[in-house]
């Protein structure tokens, strides 16, 4: 799968971050967002794969595109239908997130990416738009932490993991008022707490990372965006865990449905059973081969942001497989038909 589609995934995770960045700091978050979702789709739309969307735009914003269930890959594509032999292409499960962080982007802010996450058909779990608990940590720290353990308990195995005193410990938590008790537990615990507005794909991933001063992920965020960080985890071999929320009280928005009780409804029709289960990264990308592919919109701790120049950018990516092992970092000028200079820096 890899060597098929995986220097394709990462002009898709470009041209979305592209399209969205030139919407950066302009205060429309919507339209941001929506040519990330065009120029994904159009590139989606041109790699040999059958590909099908099982997180994507649609539950939250009812989106025309990148749908859930929605066909991508170049059977899709008008233009080559008619040469097109679905039997002979490789079947692909597909995450999308094509702007994280659109508030992010909309006011200039660090961190937001476009993202997305492939397995084999199967090999993603669809988690319903509700919310979801989270947990992340580095590598060192995998299957030690446990989400079910409280966050003070949680610093001390980390801080014996990294070899680092709790003070030397930095968790990343959403600012949200949801979050003000575990705030204060981490503080009391002795560590420090780095508050973001949004994008918390970004900080899930960052925990994978020895040098980007994040050690560990808590609290609830949206469960689409905790598969993908889910499948990046699982790829390079950080600790992930998840539990879905389908409690509105929990969250205090009225993201989730109407009532508790007709959450739980909708989660028993997809199958869900056990809506308390504690889902880990293997779990939650649970396909033989995972790959994550994410490019910078605006700058972040690990991806430069999209650069213009006259006549074309240069982006930075990421893209993660659990098939080779390998976790490449891609810098790439793009050039417009005819620029006056190819810009190094
Ligand atoms: O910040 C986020 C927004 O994502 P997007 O809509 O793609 O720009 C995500 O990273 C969060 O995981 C999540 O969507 C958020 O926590 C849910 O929203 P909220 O109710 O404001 O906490
Ligand atoms: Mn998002
Ligand atoms: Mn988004």
């Amino acid at each position: 799968m890899e060597n098929t589609i995986g220097l394709e995934i990462i002009e898709v995770v470009e041209q979305a971050a592209i399209a969205s960045a030139k919407w950066m700091g302009k205060g429309e978050k919507n339209t941001a967002d929506q040519v990330a979702v065009e120029a994904m789709r159009e590139r989606m739309n041109k790699i040999y794969m059958r590909g099908r969307i099982v997180i994507g735009e649609g539950e939250r914003d009812d989106a025309p595109m990148l749908y859930i269930g929605e066909e991508v890959g170049i059977c899709a594509n008008p233009e080559a239908k008619a040469q097109c032999n679905p039997d002979e292409l490789i079947e692909i499960d597909i995450a999308v997130d094509p702007c994280e962080g659109t508030n992010l982007v909309a006011y200039g802010q660090p961190g937001s990416m476009a993202v997305l996450a492939i397995s084999e058909k199967g090999g993603l779990f669809a988690a319903p738009d509700f919310y979801m608990k989270k947990l992340a940590a580095p590598p060192a720290a995998k299957g030690k932490v446990d989400i079910n353990k409280s966050a003070t308990e949680n610093l001390k195995i980390l801080s014996e993991c990294l070899g680092r005193s709790i003070e030397e410990l930095v968790v990343v938590v959403m600012k949200r008022e949801r979050h003000n008790d575990l705030i204060k537990e981490i503080r009391e615990a002795g560590a420090r707490v780095q508050l973001i507005s949004d994008g918390d794909v970004g900080a899930a991933l960052s925990c994978g990372f020895a040098g980007t001063n994040i050690h560990a992920l808590m609290g609830i965020g949206a469960a689409p965006e905790g598969v993908i960080s889910a499948a990046a985890m699982r790829a390079l071999g950080g600790h992930f865990q998840g539990q879905l929320i389908y409690d509105p009280e929990v969250v205090k928005t009225g993201l989730i449905g109407e009532s508790k009780q007709s959450n739980l409804d909708r989660l028993a029709s997809m199958g869900i059973t056990d809506p308390d289960k504690v889902y880990d990264a293997h779990e939650l990308a649970s396909g033989e081969t995972v790959l994550f592919a994410a490019c910078g919109i605006t700058s972040g701790n690990l991806m430069q942001g999209v650069r213009f120049f006259h006549g074309g950018a240069r982006t930075q990516s990421l893209v993660i497989s659990s098939q080779s092992k390998t976790a490449r970092f891609v810098d790439t000028i793009h050039m417009n038909e005819q620029p006056k200079v190819v810009q190094l820096h």
